[in-house]
């Protein structure tokens, strides 16, 4: 048995397309067995839940809150507090793979460190080297093309999770393309979603059976 934690932070779409490829024998060995996530507001939560998937909540607003912002160093301090932490609930559940699907925190060194030798995936909607480093990257592909009036060759990536930000080497692309004027921002970002909940299966599979 492979041991898949998600690590999620919102409506758990893509969580939701990997419990329904387990649920249809598509992961293989593979096997959720636990859901943590950023947010206890996460409806993803409740995805897990229905699914009998162990959920926990690793919250960094806890640790941050009553630290002004202007407290670069201490607020330093406790995002490192909190990385200990979640690298500690993480490893709690001994996972052969974790995958990012929509966690919306940078992991930094220290909690990278901890995982060091677990293969971490993240799903971005873009393509390698396009708006990495954000969570508004489907509307910035949309505008761009509306902007330049040109067809822009955008849609998502799974990727290895290293220190810096969307860099690490793709697992695999689904490339959609925009072509300005021809659709709205709410139609190509079904677009991408759609194209999401099939990548996030298929890469999982793909480092799964390298794993073999
Ligand atoms: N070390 C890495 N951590 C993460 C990666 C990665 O490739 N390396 N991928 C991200 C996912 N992601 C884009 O795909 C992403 C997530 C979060 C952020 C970000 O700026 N987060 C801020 C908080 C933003 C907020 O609260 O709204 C932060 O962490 O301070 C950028 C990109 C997952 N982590
Ligand atoms: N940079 C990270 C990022 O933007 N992640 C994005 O969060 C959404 C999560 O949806 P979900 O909660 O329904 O799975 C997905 O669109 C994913 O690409």
């Amino acid at each position: 048995m492979s041991r898949i934690t998600v690590l999620i932070s919102g409506s758990g779409s893509n969580l939701q397309a990997l419990i329904d490829a387990q649920a249809i024998g598509r992961l293989g060995d593979g096997i959720i067995t636990s859901v943590i996530s950023s947010s206890k507001k996460a409806y993803g939560l409740e995805r897990a839940k229905r699914a009998h998937i162990p959920t926990k909540v690793c919250s960094l607003y806890p640790y941050v809150k009553d630290v002004p912002k202007e407290d670069v160093v201490k607020r330093k301090q406790c995002r490192i507090q909190f990385e200990e932490e979640l690298a500690a609930q993480i490893l709690n559940d001994k996972p052969d793979l974790i995958v990012c699907a929509g966690w919306l925190l940078i992991l930094g060194p220290r909690c990278l460190s901890k995982l060091r030798g677990i293969p971490i995936i993240n799903l971005h909607p873009a393509l390698p080297g396009a708006f990495d480093g954000t969570t508004h990257a489907i509307e910035m592909a949309w505008k761009k093309a509306q902007e330049t009036g040109e067809t822009l060759k955008a849609g998502c990536m799974v990727h290895y999770v290293i220190e810096e930000v969307d860099r690490g080497e793709p697992v695999l692309l689904k490339e959609l393309l925009i072509v300005p004027g021809s659709e709205s921002l709410e139609v190509y970002e079904q677009r991408v979603h759609d194209a999401e909940h099939v990548a996030i299966v298929e890469a999982t599979v793909k480092v799964l059976q390298a794993q073999k």
